[in-house]
């Protein structure tokens, strides 16, 4: 009779909640949690994003501020993303080269107040640089072209580095550029700075917010389709990230990240290596949208979410909750 109702009832270790506790399979805690961060120019200034309700960007006293939260929380890793001045956009995205960017002035100031206490990882593309909003370079045709994009990018991640930048996550989806960059990394002698790849990114409704925030929303025209990949595809994200891998890859993304765990779990399943997932803006501005609107609980929902993405396989989680999520699991 073992195996099979009433000898065996699953209803029985859910009864009470250590036998919940005991049970569980896998734990969500603060050193699972990236935390992205909005830069912006000026001292003392906190910007809301009306399009992220609870997101700001910060100035980099207020960077420096968000980092030290950040330790205090446990979360082991932040990511930063550069709201450019209009006057500093080019077509070249020139400014992502300049060594006093607004990204390696705010590497500069986390470190000075958080040491090697935290990880700082930062995005390698240019539409937070470019006039066009777009990741790369354009052709005559408005076509992002690959490879003079690459050398671009390659020279991104170097001055990011040689800021002090962690973790190099390149978010462009141009072909060839993790090794591109891993080679540069190496002659430049930044041999532990790592490289999390946004392998599989998609071309996704789900970052009009971020755009908003970044400055990049308004400038972009057209679709970034030539470049992330189509919602419809599986089997190619997981060339995707093989590539990544053979290229020097030591951790790779899946993004946007609960309407894509399929992949997440693929590719964990299929490669065994650290693979992390961007809950990003929009997923964000749903659970904040579902919450003001009384259609959920924001605290159920963030963990909820989250612990669905380790579930799947995360080693981790970028999220604009992270500290919220922090907050609530220490507590
Ligand atoms: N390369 C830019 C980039 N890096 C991270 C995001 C989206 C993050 C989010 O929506 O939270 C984007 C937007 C895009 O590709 O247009
Ligand atoms: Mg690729």
């Amino acid at each position: 009779m073992t195996g099979s109702y009433p000898s065996l009832r699953m209803r029985r270790t859910r009864a009470a909640a250590w036998s919940r506790a005991l049970h569980r399979e896998i734990v969500l805690t603060p050193a699972d949690l990236i935390w992205p961060l909005f830069v912006t120019e000026g001292s003392g200034v906190e910007e809301p994003v009306a399009s992220l309700p609870g997101v700001s960007r910060w100035s980099l006293d207020g960077i420096a501020a968000r980092a030290k939260e950040a330790v205090d929380l446990g979360i082991p890793c932040l990511a930063l993303f550069p709201n450019t001045q209009t006057d500093r956009r080019s077509d070249d995205g020139a400014e992502a080269l300049n060594p006093d960017n607004l990204m390696c002035r705010a590497i500069r100031a986390i470190r000075d107040a958080c040491g090697n206490d935290i990880g700082i990882l930062t995005d390698v593309a240019l539409d937070p640089y470019t006039a066009h909003g777009q990741d790369g370079l354009l052709d005559g045709d408005g076509y992002v072209v690959n490879d003079d994009t690459v050398a671009v990018l390659v020279d991104q991640a170097v001055n990011q580095a040689q800021a002090g930048a962690d973790v190099i996550a390149p978010s462009d989806m141009m072909d060839g550029r993790v090794k591109a960059i891993r080679m540069a990394l190496e002659m430049g002698g930044h041999h532990n700075v790592q490289i999390m790849s946004y392998a599989a990114k998609y071309a996704s409704a789900f970052y009009g917010p971020f755009r908003d925030a970044v400055g990049s929303g308004g400038l972009l025209k057209g679709d970034k389709k030539s470049y992330q990949m189509d919602p419809a595809n599986g089997d190619e994200a997981l060339r995707e990230v093989a590539l990544d891998l053979a290229e020097g890859a030591d951790s790779v993304m899946v993004k946007p990240g609960l309407p894509y765990l399929d992949i997440v779990r693929r590719v964990k399943e299929r490669f065994e290596v650290p693979v992390f997932a961007y809950q990003v803006s929009g997923e964000y501005a749903m659970i904040e949208a579902a919450t003001a609107a009384g259609a959920g609980d924001r605290d159920a929902l963030v963990l909820e979410t989250l612990t669905a993405f380790k579930r799947a396989g995360c080693s981790g989680v970028l999220t604009y909750h992270a500290a919220h999520a922090a907050r609530l699991l220490g507590a």
